[in-house]
């Protein structure tokens, strides 16, 4: 595609007026590549999201197909992949996304005829993420001019969208974010081969196997009346810490609310499920907090599964976790388990509504 010059003013206006006009982070993501594929004259953009420890917990491959009608008129056609868990980053990329890192401005190299581009996108003073590009020209100033500026309005309203989405106290996910996460997580599951598929399971997915919890601290009203608020908050922000430290890459971990903490993580199976859960009570239970010693949590977990809203996943979850709390707390229950012992009955659905 040939270096199209001097950007079209109005045109990146008016898309950057659609960026911020949508309240869903990883929709802003994919529209910051839409908006700047072509004002860059490239067919394929990337985006590395990374958490504060640098790691890659998203990418979103940007590519644009142009093909000519019978009429001769072009047609552009876009495709948006995204993917979680990435681990792998082709080796050129990984050197300039290094050195970009560590000098803190754009960068860009030769790579097979072409340039490959590299520029940070910022939360504050931390690069949350870098935009990889590559094309046959250098950069015009202006051309680079428009990229930083398209960019820092970006990273502006993408922080600002975020942190609406997160708890102020312990800087996790709140419950919006969460509801809004496992939309996401049941449509892409729902486009997995179908559920009714012969050798299928029907309970869980066909690939990736996700399971829900809801982490509830015990007696925590007492931490309150006994240490006061303070070290109430304290707490809660030692237990996210613990909690988040002990969870993978790419589990999530929520805060819902008050001293409940939601977590969705992958397991192969129950016994997976099970251990990781597990793990999670026993970090919580052996740290020592100050002032107030040794803290515990009892939860509830159910496997998700595309046939079974989300909210009802919620709040089957739910319900192991307050027979958790029944048994003693400090401990870990599955829904399904539950149903089998004849301790829990399945309730007809929807009839507690938690959204
Ligand atoms: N410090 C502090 N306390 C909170 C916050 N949100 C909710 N709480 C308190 O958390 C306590 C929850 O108490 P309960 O729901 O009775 O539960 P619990 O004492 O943990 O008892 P079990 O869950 O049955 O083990 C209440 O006293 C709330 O006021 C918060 O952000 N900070």
């Amino acid at each position: 595609m040939p270096n199209t010059g001097l950007p079209p003013l109005p045109g990146t206006l008016k898309k950057l007026g659609v960026i911020t006009a949508i309240r869903d982070t990883q929709l802003v993501e994919q529209s910051l590549l839409r908006t700047l594929a072509p004002i860059l004259g490239v067919l394929e953009t990337s985006l590395y999201r990374i958490n504060a420890k640098h790691q890659i917990t998203h990418v979103l491959h940007h590519s644009r197909t142009g093909t000519r009608d019978s009429d001769g008129a072009e047609r552009i056609s876009e495709r948006i992949d995204a993917v979680r868990n990435e681990t792998y980053i082709p080796e050129h990329i990984g050197l300039l996304v290094d050195n970009v890192r560590l000098l803190g401005y754009p960068c860009n190299q030769p790579h097979e005829g072409n340039q490959v581009f590299c520029y940070p996108l910022r939360s504050g003073e931390l690069h949350s993420g870098y935009l990889i590009f590559e094309r046959k020209f250098l950069l015009t100033a202006m051309e680079d001019a428009v990229i930083t500026g398209v960019l820092q309005v970006y990273s502006n309203y993408y922080s600002l969208l975020d942190s609406s989405q997160r708890d102020r106290l312990t800087g996790l996910h709140n419950r919006y974010a969460m509801e809004v996460s496992l939309d996401r997580l049941w449509e892409e599951l729902s486009i997995q081969p179908p559920m009714d598929a012969p050798g299928v399971a029907p309970v869980l997915p066909a690939r990736d196997c996700y399971w829900l919890g809801v982490l509830d601290i015990d007696h925590f009203k007492r931490i309150n009346d006994q240490f006061g608020h303070v070290i109430g908050d304290e707490i809660l922000l030692l237990v996210s810490r613990v909690l988040g430290r002990t969870l993978r890459r790419t589990d999530l971990l929520f805060r819902y609310g008050g001293e409940e903490f939601i977590a969705v993580v992958e397991a192969r199976d129950l016994e997976a499920a099970e251990q990781l859960f597990e793990r999670l009570r026993k970090a919580v239970e052996s740290y020592r907090y100050p002032q107030v010693g040794k803290v515990t949590l009892s939860g509830g977990f159910c496997a998700v599964s595309t046939l079974v809203l989300p909210k009802s996943v919620l709040e089957r979850a739910d319900r192991a976790m307050y027979e958790a709390k029944k048994e003693g707390r400090n401990r870990m229950r599955h829904y399904h388990t539950l149903l089998e012992q004849g301790v829990l009955h399945e309730l007809e659905s929807g009839s507690i509504t938690l959204f």
